[in-house]
């Protein structure tokens, strides 16, 4: 059985998403998830594009060493040099170069020949081989290009030492049947193309990213591009969790498998939604909140006969526990640690301390903890800022007949700080208290979002803020089962890593 590679691209492409930039601790955290899941190759960033990318990278490589990492770079010596300068610490690392295909791109964007395009990709793969043996070379808008071309494209790329030809679908203008066409065409007209391995990176566009990329597989690709959640550019890249369970629950259909650890999907989009500040859509594929729930008569009856009338994979291939566990405030550091494993967290002692200080604090307010609530308080453990401000105590007044006002109490290297501001209800009096006392550089509050975590009266109320600061994004989480105090603790969470 041919085992598929699976190459995530949520750090680059994912990234390229408008509001999805991420923060150093953020893409070590998703690169730490990526890691667990198996994945075979992570593109990790495009090097030259800052200086903050080129360091995620640098760091990604020393702290993964379990998938090979690689670095976008243009077919320019500049950007190749960016990317294996990237990639020094990477136990096993790829250099990925790309140059567009299509008559479009290359006439109006390149402004570049089509012969002059040929020789710029043998030129530059070979360039790229100079510094590493793992090279692969994507021939961008590949599905609008003349095919004839595409092949000599790819033909060049081979014959100067890529082992790697992707073929994406840049625009996410194909069809299934289109792609298949287009790689036996490409099979039987690309000399050498069976001594490496043929790649697709399919965009949803359309909404066919999957469906393309699991046509592609058909058709004899062995390595897939694709992010968590389906991030990306526009609507999207394909959504590895959606292609990995295609393949798990249709094996025998595919002839294929993958080296990912499908447990650790769940766990690994509810990260990636919450480090983005992006609640899951409830009937999204695999791991939305309604993908395994069956409300209709005939289906619970059918499942209740025997579940594989309606359900074709299990709530535990993807790592949802089936033995809810119920914690309060009599429950002991060791249960909370172990079910926290069980969920998929391999947090420090530190962490775990940290983690059970606020586990404490929370089963005081509320009756009983659940697996999403704790998610909720690990999530916020994995990718917290250092706080140099902190919510000590406040107090509002507020009224549809009276103005509204806040007092709030921060504390600030053991010192107290006190506020009192009005403003268009509570938690904007909070803010403007909580703005006398931050020194933040000047900012705005972009985007204020309420979600539940759990139901009931007493439910976890998480808070997400999203702050702009100039051209710098950053979104502050905030936790409670009171709404005004996770308000005011995602802000201060936010100011906290602006500053
Ligand atoms: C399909 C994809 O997803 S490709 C990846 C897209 N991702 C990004 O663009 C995010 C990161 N990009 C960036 O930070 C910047 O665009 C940079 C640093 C790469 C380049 O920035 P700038 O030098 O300011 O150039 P700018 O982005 O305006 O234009 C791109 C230039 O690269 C050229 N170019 C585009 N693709 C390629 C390529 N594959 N190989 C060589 N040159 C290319 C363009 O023709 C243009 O050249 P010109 O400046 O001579 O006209
Ligand atoms: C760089 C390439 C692979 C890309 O992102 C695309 O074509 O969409």
């Amino acid at each position: 059985m041919r085992t598929i590679k699976i190459f995530d691209t949520t750090l680059r492409d994912g990234e390229q998403a408008p509001s999805c930039s991420m923060h150093l601790n953020e893409k070590i955290e998703i690169a730490l998830a990526l890691e667990r899941l198996r994945v075979d190759v992570i593109e990790a960033g495009f090097a030259i594009a800052s200086k903050g990318d080129f360091e995620s990278i640098q760091k990604i490589c020393e702290v993964v060493k379990g998938s090979t990492i690689c670095s976008l770079a243009r077919a320019v010596p500049k950007d190749i040099d960016a990317a294996y300068e990237s990639l020094r610490n990477a136990k096993n690392a790829r250099i990925h170069t790309f140059l567009a295909t299509s008559p479009i791109h290359m006439q109006y964007k390149l402004k570049m020949a089509p012969e002059k395009v040929l020789a710029t990709i043998g030129d530059m793969v070979r360039y790229a081989k100079k510094y590493l043996p793992d090279v692969e070379f994507s021939a961008e808008d590949a599905m609008r290009s003349e095919k004839e071309f595409l092949a000599r494209a790819l033909e060049a790329a081979i014959a100067a030492g890529a082992t790697t030809v992707n073929v994406p679908d840049t625009v996410g203008y194909t069809t299934p049947m289109e792609m298949v066409e287009m790689l036996k065409y490409l099979q039987n007209n690309v000399r050498g193309i069976e001594n490496v391995t043929v790649s697709v990176h399919c965009h949803n566009d359309l909404g066919l990213g999957v469906a393309n990329s699991l046509a592609a597989i058909s058709a004899g690709a062995g390595q897939i591009e694709c992010t968590i959640n389906g991030l990306g550019e526009r609507a999207g890249n394909a959504a590895m969790e959606e292609i990995v369970m295609g393949i798990h629950t249709r094996k025998t259909y595919y002839g294929c498998e993958t080296n990912i650890d499908t447990t650790q999907i769940y766990r690994s989009s509810r990260l990636v939604y919450n480090l983005l500040g992006l609640p899951p859509p409830i009937n999204k594929a695999i791991v939305g909140a309604n993908a395994f729930a069956h409300e209709a008569g005939i289906h619970q009856h059918g499942v209740l006969a025997n579940r594989e009338t309606y359900e074709i994979m299990t709530p535990q291939s993807i790592g949802l526990l089936n033995n809810e566990m119920v914690f309060g405030k009599h429950s002991g550091r060791h249960a909370v640690e172990k079910r926290l494993t069980e969920l998929g967290y391999a947090l420090s002692k530190e962490e775990v301390d940290e983690l059970f200080d606020r586990f404490k604090q929370l089963a005081d307010k509320k009756k009983t903890i659940n697996d999403h609530d704790l998610e909720a308080l690990a999530n916020r453990t994995v990718v917290d800022a250092p706080a140099a401000f902190k919510l000590d105590r406040f107090t509002v007044s507020c009224g549809n007949y009276v103005t509204s006002s806040a007092v709030v109490r921060l504390n600030h290297e053991e010192k107290l700080l006190e506020e009192v501001a009005i403003g268009d209800g509570p938690i904007d009096a909070a803010y403007n208290a909580i703005d006398k006392m931050i020194p933040a550089p000047a900012h705005i509050l972009e985007d204020y979002s309420i979600f539940s975590v759990t139901e009931g009266n007493d439910a976890l109320g998480e808070v997400i803020v999203k702050i702009k600061c100039g051209d710098k994004n950053v979104i502050g989480r905030g936790l409670s089962t009171d709404i005004i105090e996770a308000s005011i603790m995602a802000y201060v969470n936010g100011l906290n890593r602006l500053l």
